[in-house]
């Protein structure tokens, strides 16, 4: 039955034992200890919490870790002390910025759940932990539905191929709709649901008003109430009501039968155990809860439907039975697809159209049991973990986090760091519970914990090992130069200039910078040669402001930060011809300069010697005839003959372009983006151990190559935002020609609100809505009249700039009514009067 926690109460009385002593509420002991290194992985759960910024995924989280009996007191976002949101900018603001690890003991499983941000500005964090999940929990505010941020996370998670369950939270709101929003759900998000339990109302006596007092389990015929008399107001009891045909709820069983009916006829159409089962009696109240749960398991697993709940978090209703669903239909690591590993000897610069290293056969995936490691087709154990976070901890150092995808990482080891060929030395290995660390004597295969004592290790590294020697040099070439997808870091779109207030803080500018530079990828640094800055860039205004904030309030930095601005690219628009460039030293170089605009999948590139320069989206193509004959010679040979490795030569001529095209454009001198540089032959020198002087040559031949360009041909790339501006019918007018006018934005579309209005909607979404049953919304109907929604929504595209201050602007408009969002969607060309515009500016 459900609701059976894992208690650690009568573990509590016994041992009076405390584990940590960070959090003055924290409570748990040796047995959960136990708990946490012994479940065994059928019963481990890597979960994130994803959903727009304010659903209630840290007071959800909160909730979670009190019931589980981790912590003895609920913490409180208002107040700033829950266990999560630890940094001093998340307490201050109430928002979370960066996501946090707990372990949750559920019902004799393990949760490990990663409570992410909301704000579109912290989108690389959803990111790199989505990639070490395997399951999420999406969570909607019933009265706001389905958000523009929803969407997102929702795509990613998709994307990754990620199962979700879908919690609508602040059921107890005024305009709470769960109906509405589980509609919402189908049509916008374009997936089937399948309700597991269903909000129940009473009646106020004085005011008529329906107050959400409990959940309907539709699988197991129960009402569950919290705020009956015998419940508890911390919401840790629970009353469970068997509802019966005879029993005193008969709305509530007619109610069940209307959901169990839908989730009989959804569910059989994917399983047929559940048809069969109803066709056994041919009443829906019969078909067992086991057999309906068993088939949400395998349809939400492989992505077929989605299970929904709801609840209201803050008033402590509804929570037990999301940590139950996360064990019933979210898979463990051993249900999720094995991890693919490229093993391309060349990964420093990947390829975007997968076709590229010269040593072609070398770079075939091959698969890992998530079990012992097991190289899937060859015999070797293989450890491979991934580095999804770095950060630096004044008193442990660095802390990396990991997920371990195969085999067992064991402390104190020497393990291969894929990505620079280097041997890495590691210390302690911790699990975290959000700030708290608990030593371990390994991480096992589906395990998310901490490397200390290294810094040899940046996010999206991968780290290998043998699994079963535990040494490294046992590995064969392929399985050491194994490496998990790496992740993506999204581009910049705003900068500020730092500078440091006196010279002699100089040193310390820099040693703090770099500390949260490693911290998060999603900032950049460069160096304005011009007027001597350094230029900080990350995602978005409030990424920068928080930055800023630990740089000078935490770091204590004397520095002096400039105005937020937007980050601009440049890049050329006709093509350079062949340069070469020649060192005394025997090394040579023949390049030419393009540039490209659209996506790099459309490109038609070459099948072999591509490269994908990521910060910057620029190409390489390194044509093989231009291989010299020495060079090839050597790869023709089974040993490799000169000193210094073909992967070091490449990489050379790799970073002697980026060299050369992050010291940019003519107009700014910013980054050059969408270039494609040639190498049609080169030369080194076969003796030499250095390639140096082909980094130098390389640079300067671009330079020179980039110099022979008219001033015409240079031009700035500017950030393009797609915009959603939710209005009301009356402010329709107004804000689309302040649009167009004031911002620059074309109008892509406006939708009605109701309609399925998500760029990727589907016709057979909105077929899906109508046919999915929902219960009546009581809550709407008290919705007062003078409420004047937002029913239409304005879909634009403007210049970043732009948009600046435009929710200042938008609320003047429209006396303060309606709300937008917007997102990148990628740099754009700009034409020449507003090339002349914002040069002027
Ligand atoms: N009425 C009501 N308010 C809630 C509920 N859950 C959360 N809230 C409130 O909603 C606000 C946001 O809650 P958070 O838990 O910080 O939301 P979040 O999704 O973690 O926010 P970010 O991490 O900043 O994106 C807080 O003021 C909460 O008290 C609920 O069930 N009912």
């Amino acid at each position: 039955m459900i609701l059976r926690a894992f208690n650690l109460k009568p573990f509590l009385a016994r041992h009076g034992q405390r584990l940590f002593h960070a959090s003055p509420r924290w409570r748990a002991t040796e047995d959960y200890k136990d708990v946490i290194l012994k479940t065994p992985l059928n019963r481990v759960r890597n979960i994130g919490i994803i959903a727009h910024i304010d659903a209630g995924k840290t007071t959800t989280t909160e909730r979670m870790l009190y019931y589980s009996g981790v912590t003895g007191r609920i913490g409180n976002v208002d107040e700033g002390d829950t266990v999560t949101d630890y940094m001093t900018q998340e307490k201050n603001r109430g928002i979370t910025i960066q996501s946090a690890a707990v372990t949750i003991p559920w019902n004799k499983h393990k949760i490990n759940l990663i409570d992410t941000p909301g704000h579109a500005d912290f989108t690389f964090e959803v990111i790199r932990s989505l990639r070490v999940l395997d399951g999420a929990v999406t969570i909607l505010d019933a009265v706001a539905g389905v958000e523009a941020q929803t969407e997102k996370v929702w795509k990613q998670a998709k994307d990754l191929a990620i199962p979700v369950v879908a919690y609508v939270n602040k059921m107890d709101r005024e305009g709470a709709g769960f109906g509405r929003t589980v509609k919402e759900i189908v049509s916008r998000l374009g997936t089937r649901v399948v309700i597991v339990n269903v909000p129940y109302f009473i009646k106020d006596r004085m005011t008529g008003r329906s107050i959400f007092e409990g959940v309907i389990d539709v699988f197991d015929k129960k009402l569950l109430l919290w705020n009956s008399p015998n419940g508890a107001s911390d919401g840790s009891k629970v009353e469970v009501i068997d509802i019966a045909e005879d029993s005193k709820y008969p709305e509530v069983y007619q109610e069940v039968l209307k959901c169990r009916e839908a989730a009989v006829e959804q569910l059989g159409e994917f399983d047929e155990d559940v048809i069969n089962s109803f066709f056994e009696t041919e009443d829906y109240m019969k078909v067992p809860s086991s057999t309906l749960k068993k088939a949400l398991r395998k349809a939400c697993i492989e992505g077929y439907a989605t299970p929904v709940l709801c609840g209201a978090s803050f008033k402590n209703i509804g929570v037990q039975p999301l940590l139950d669903a996360i064990n019933d239909y979210l898979p463990s690591p051993l249900e999720v697809k094995p991890p693919e590993v490229t093993t391309s000897a060349i990964q420093s610069a990947r390829s975007k159209n997968k076709k590229q290293t010269v040593q072609q056969d070398n770079s075939l995936p091959i698969k890992v049991d998530p079990r012992d490691g097991l190289v899937i087709n060859n015999n070797h154990n293989l450890m491979t973990a991934l580095a999804f976070k770095v950060i630096s901890h004044p008193v442990r150092g660095i802390m990396v986090f990991v997920r371990v995808y195969s085999g067992k990482l064991q402390p104190h080891s020497t393990v291969l760091n894929s990505r620079t060929g280097e041997k890495v030395r590691i210390g302690k290995l911790l699990l975290m519970n959000a700030d708290i660390p608990q030593e371990v004597r390994h991480l096992s295969s589906g395990s998310i914990g901490v490397i200390t004592g290294t810094d040899h290790i940046v996010t999206g590294d991968t780290l290998v090992c043998h699994s079963v020697s535990k040494n490294p040099n046992q590995l064969p070439p392929k399985e050491k130069s194994a490496r998990l997808l790496p992740i993506k870091v999204p581009p910049p779109v705003f900068s500020v200039s730092i500078e440091p207030a006196s010279v002699s803080e100089n040193r310390k500018l820099e040693t703090c910078l770099n500390t949260l530079l490693r911290e998060d990828p999603s900032l950049h640094l460069s160096y304005d040669e011009e007027t001597g800055q350094n230029i900080l860039s990350g995602m978005g205004e409030l990424h920068l402001e928080i930055t800023k904030d630990r740089l000078i309030n935490d770091m204590k930095v004397n520095a002096e930060v400039g105005e937020v601005r937007v980050t601009y690219k440049e890049t050329i628009t006709s093509p350079t011809g062949y340069f070469t460039g020649v060192s005394p030293d025997g090394y040579e170089i023949e390049i030419s300069v393009d540039s490209f605009e659209g996506p790099i999948e459309d490109l038609d590139l070459p099948e072999e010697g591509v490269f994908y320069l990521e910060q910057d989206d620029n190409i390489v193509i390194i044509e093989p005839d231009g291989i010299p004959s020495v060079v090839k010679k050597a790869l023709d040979a089974e040993i490799w003959s000169l000193p210094v490795s073909y992967e070091t030569i490449i990489n050379g001529i790799l970073s002697g372009v980026t060299g050369a095209l992050q010291m940019g454009g003519r107009h700014a001198r910013l980054p050059l983006h969408w270039m494609i540089v040639r190498v049609r032959r080169w030369m080194i020198n076969p003796e030499a151990n250095n390639v140096s002087p082909l980094i130098g040559i390389t640079r300067t031949t671009i330079l020179d190559a980039l110099a022979s360009l008219d001033d015409k041909t240079a031009t700035l790339l500017e950030p393009i935002m797609q915009v959603f501006v939710y209005v009301s019918d009356e402010d329709l007018g107004p804000v689309s020609q302040d649009l167009m006018s004031a911002r620059n934005a074309k109008i892509t579309g406006i939708e009605d609100e109701t309609s399925v209005s998500s760029s990727d909607a589907i016709h057979w979404a909105k077929e899906q809505a109508e046919k999915t049953y929902v219960p009546h919304d009581p809550t709407l109907g008290y919705m007062k009249k003078t409420h004047v929604s937002a029913n239409k929504i304005i879909k634009a595209e403007a210049p970043l700039r732009e948009m600046i201050g435009y929710l200042t602007k938008l609320r003047s408009l429209t006396r303060g009514r309606a709300t937008y969002d917007m997102e990148f969607v990628g740099m754009q060309r700009t034409p020449p009067d507003r090339l002349r515009k914002i040069l002027e500016q």
